[in-house]
C-alpha cells in the first residue's frame, strides 16, 4: 500500500553486460535450486489471508509450484495446521474473530518447528490492528514481509516508541534501520518490499533489485510474495534469509517478464502468474539481481 516510482532500479533488463558484476553469482542458483525444489516437492501451505488477496495468493502459490490451502477457521486448526509445511498469516482485512485462529496456528507451527511467515498489512492503521499484529510478532514469526510503511510502523511499536508519524509513502530503503531494529526485537527475518526489496537478520543485508513499478498497481502483489516467501522457506526453514531474498527476485522476474507482454495491470496480473509457471533456469539466472548491502 505505498506508492515508489523505480527509475533508480536497474530491474527491467536482463542481467547482462557488464552490469552482472555488480551481483554475486552465487544468488542465481541459489535461486533455482529453491524453485526447482519447489516444483518437485509442491509444499503444503497453509495461508490464512485476507478476502482480498485469497485469489492471487492461491494462484501464486500453485504456478510456483506449491499446493495451497485457504484454511482460517480455528476449529480446524488441530487436524489440519501439523500437515503444513509452512504458514502464512496475512491480516489484511482482519476482524476480532480472526485473531485466535491466527495466533493458535502459529503457536503450532512453533511447537512442531515449522516456519511461519506474517504480513502486517497496514500495520499501523489502528490500534486494534497494530496489536494484533504486535501479538503475532510475540509468536516468532520466521519472517515478516511488509512494505516500507508497515514495517516503520511495527518496528516502532515493537520497540514501545510511542510517536506513529505519517505511515504512508515510505521507500523500503527509508526503512531498513526500522527492519533491522524489528528484526533484532523479534528474533525474525524481516523483508520490505518496494522498488528495491531489502532482507535483513538484524546485521546482514540482502537486496532485490527485481520487478517493475506496475506491480503497486496489482492489489495483494505483496500478499501473494509473501505467500512464495512461506513456500520458498519451507524448503530451507535453515536458511530463511536466503529463502526469502530469493522468493522475493523470482517473484518480481515474473513481473518483469509479464511486463513485457501486458498492456496494463489486469493483463500484467496474469501474465505474472504465466512468467512465473514458466520460468526457466536460463531466464532466471540471467535477470536475478540480489547484492549484499
Ligand atoms: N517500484 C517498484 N519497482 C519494482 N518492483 C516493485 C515496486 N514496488 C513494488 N514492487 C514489487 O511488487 C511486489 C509488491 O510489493 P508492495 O511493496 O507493493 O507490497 P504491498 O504494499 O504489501 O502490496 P499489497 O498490500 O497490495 O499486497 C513486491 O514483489 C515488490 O518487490
Ligand atoms: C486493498 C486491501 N485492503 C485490505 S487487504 C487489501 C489487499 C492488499 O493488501
Ligand atoms: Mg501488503
Amino acid at each position: 500500500m505505498t506508492t515508489e516510482t523505480a527509475e533508480a532500479s536497474p530491474a527491467m533488463q536482463p542481467n547482462d553486460g557488464d552490469e552482472s558484476d555488480q551481483y554475486p553469482p552465487h544468488w542465481g542458483p541459489t535461486a533455482w535450486s529453491l524453485l526447482s525444489d519447489l516444483r518437485q516437492r509442491s509444499p503444503l501451505i497453509q495461508c490464512i489471508t485476507n478476502f482480498v488477496s485469497m485469489d492471487i495468493v492461491a494462484n501464486t502459490l500453485l504456478a510456483a509450484g506449491a499446493s495451497p490451502a485457504m484454511i482460517h477457521s480455528l476449529a480446524e486448526i488441530p487436524d489440519f495446521t501439523p500437515q503444513a509445511q509452512a504458514l502464512c498469516v496475512n491480516v489484511g482485512t482482519l476482524s476480532p474473530s480472526w485473531v485466535p485462529a491466527m495466533k493458535s496456528a502459529a503457536e503450532l507451527m512453533v511447537k512442531l518447528g515449522k516456519p511461519w511467515v506474517l504480513d502486517p498489512v497496514a500495520a499501523g492503521a489502528s490500534g486494534f490492528r497494530l496489536n494484533a499484529c504486535l501479538a503475532l510478532v510475540g509468536v516468532k514469526p520466521t519472517v515478516i514481509r511488509g512494505n516500507g510503511s508497515e514495517i516503520i510502523a511495527l518496528s516502532r511499536a515493537s520497540l514501545g516508541v510511542s510517536k506513529k508519524g505519517v505511515d504512508s509513502a515510505h521507500g523500503s530503503m527509508d526503512a531498513l534501520e526500522a527492519a533491522k531494529s524489528l528484526a533484532r526485537a523479534s528474533g525474525s527475518i524481516v523483508a520490505v518490499s518496494g522498488a528495491v526489496d531489502v532482507v535483513t537478520d538484524g546485521n546482514r543485508v540482502v537486496a532485490a533489485h527485481n520487478g517493475v513499478p506496475m506491480m503497486q498497481k496489482i492489489t495483494a502483489t505483496g500478499c501473494a510474495v509473501t505467500a512464495l516467501i512461506a513456500a520458498f522457506v519451507a524448503l530451507d526453514p535453515s536458511h530463511p534469509l536466503e529463502a526469502t531474498a530469493s522468493a522475493l527476485s523470482v517473484f518480481c522476474i515474473a513481473g518483469e517478464l509479464g511486463m513485457d507482454l501486458a498492456k496494463g495491470p489486469a493483463s500484467l496480473r496474469m501474465h505474472l502468474i504465466d512468467s512465473l509457471y514458466g520460468l526457466d533456469e536460463a531466464a532466471l539466472l540471467s535477470r536475478v539481481r540480489i547484492t549484499d548491502l
